[in-house]
């Protein structure tokens, strides 16, 4: 089996020469906490050893949940936000036929997301759609507490009971949350659904195989087994002892550590040419947002969807503030083929491209994006996927978990808490009037009249 593979020549030639290999020892230092678990953030290290941990018993409970939602629904709405999301969402975008909701060829429930905004159009319509359709519902949370989702999953779960009514419902909803605490899980056992636990020692954005990500995965129809053993594999790769030369994540995540303080890079910018990979970036941005935007520092991680935002980013990519860099997210060979046909007319002078497959026509739009922008001054990394499956994924969403670790506590920093994120929160329950916010309420109300 191939690998993924990085190519950083494209990023050291921004830094002095090596800047890069100069990060071992503190790279050493940082698996060896993560190993040791002697880190802050330390009773989050779960997501390290989970692939290897996986038992072939665990994924055909999965999937044996998978396949009655399968049976019983032609629609399955996973509700969640952030890491209860954005890891299913990447998976099953990035394997899925990009018309999929068009192709309705019942082999696959229809899966759609909710619970991931309060846009009050977006419910309505959701639940419009639902109406006549056989639907079910995930409801994952790892806290069992997030607004957004447990007011989309008060929704549909009324709706599913109405529509099913309640004994029926109980088979087509599916809770995935914490073992013992939450509103999640008293509503699981007090109206007897299945239920999945996300272990404590798991973060949100690192539970993407969990089953947070692993049930709806295989509610839509793809392999988990090979998603986790692409990850198991890469966890081999990027284990401590292999050396820091060969260590795909010591390299990536001391490359863009360099490129951050030694060169003035401060936003990462993830690039792809495959728009199947839009949600990937999403997912990604969660994991490096959350992990490492703290102590007033932090890689401002942000996505292009290329050769589409090219059009539109393209210009303040090349040629605005040199405080980026790339890393370009790579597929080396379509699941597809297509060829471009002959035109008599050759009215778009295209005629040159006759037979060619479509990719490579991408490749060269990606090679010709990566030389402008190196020569612009965006240093830039390669991160080479064989074909998009759901192995090279699964080694993907590892690889990039085992560098996140690693950078974050490369920069000091505990990669493992989000205590930022509370804050809208507290805001909104204050202007909200939730109960036990009385004070709360009270200072922001005097706040804004003071602001008036
Ligand atoms: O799974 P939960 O507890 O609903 O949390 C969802 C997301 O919300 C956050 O806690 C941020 O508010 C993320 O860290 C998390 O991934």
């Amino acid at each position: 089996m191939k690998s993924i593979s990085l190519n950083i020549t494209k990023a050291a030639s921004f830094l002095a020469e090596g800047a890069v290999k100069a990060y071992e020892p503190k790279v050493k230092a940082a698996q060896e906490a993560l190993e040791n678990g002697t880190c802050e953030g330390n009773d989050f290290l779960g997501w390290l050893h989970l692939p290897s941990s996986i038992t072939p018993e665990f994924l055909n409970e999965i999937q044996a949940v998978a396949n009655t939602l399968r049976e019983k629904c032609e629609v399955v709405v996973v509700a969640g936000i952030g890491g209860s999301y954005l890891g299913a969402r990447a998976v099953i975008e990035g394997l899925s036929n990009s018309f999929a909701w068009l192709v309705n060829d019942k082999k696959n429930p229809t899966i759609l997301f909710a619970g991931n905004n309060i846009g009050e159009d977006y419910l309505y319509e959701l639940t419009s759609f639902l109406k006549d359709k056989k639907f079910g519902v995930i409801n994952i949370s790892k806290s069992g507490t997030t607004t957004e989702t447990a007011l989309a999953f008060r929704l549909l779960k009324k709706q599913c009971e109405d529509q099913r009514g309640k004994e029926e419902a109980k088979d087509v909803i599916v809770a995935v949350t914490d073992a013992k605490k939450g509103a999640a899980r008293t509503c699981a056992d007090k109206e007897g659904y299945k239920s999945f636990i996300i272990p404590d020692n798991v973060g949100g954005r690192f539970s993407v195989l969990t089953p947070v990500g692993l049930l709806p995965i295989a509610v839509a129809g793809f392999d988990v087994k090979q998603l986790v053993a692409g990850a198991a594999d890469m966890e081999k790769a990027c284990g401590k002892d292999v050396a820091f030369d060969e260590n795909p994540a010591a390299i990536y995540a001391a490359t863009r550590q360099a490129l951050y303080t030694q060169a003035g890079k401060k936003i990462e910018i993830v690039c792809n040419f495959q728009p199947k990979l839009h949600y990937f970036a999403e997912w990604w941005k969660q994991l490096y947002g959350e992990s490492e935007g703290k102590d007033q520092k932090g890689i401002f991680p942000a996505a292009c969807d290329f050769t589409t935002d090219l059009h539109s980013m393209g210009q303040w990519i090349q040629e605005g503030e040199r405080s980026i860099f790339e890393t370009v997210i790579s597929v080396e060979t379509p699941n597809e083929k297509l060829l471009f046909p002959h035109d008599n007319e050759n009215l778009d002078g295209l005629n040159f491209l006759e037979g060619k497959r479509v990719d490579e026509v991408n490749k060269m739009a990606e090679l010709g994006t990566r030389l402008a922008h190196v020569d612009g001054g965006v240093p830039n990394i390669l991160v080479n996927v064989p074909e998009l499956n759901a192995y090279y994924l699964g080694q993907l969403i590892y690889f990039f978990e085992k560098a996140c670790g690693i950078s974050g506590l490369l920069e000091e920093v505990n990669p493992f808490n989000q205590p930022g994120v509370e804050a809208y929160k507290k805001n909104m329950f204050a202007l909200l009037n939730k109960p036990g916010y009385e004070a709360e309420s009270k200072a922001i109300q005097e706040r804004l009249a003071n602001e008036k």
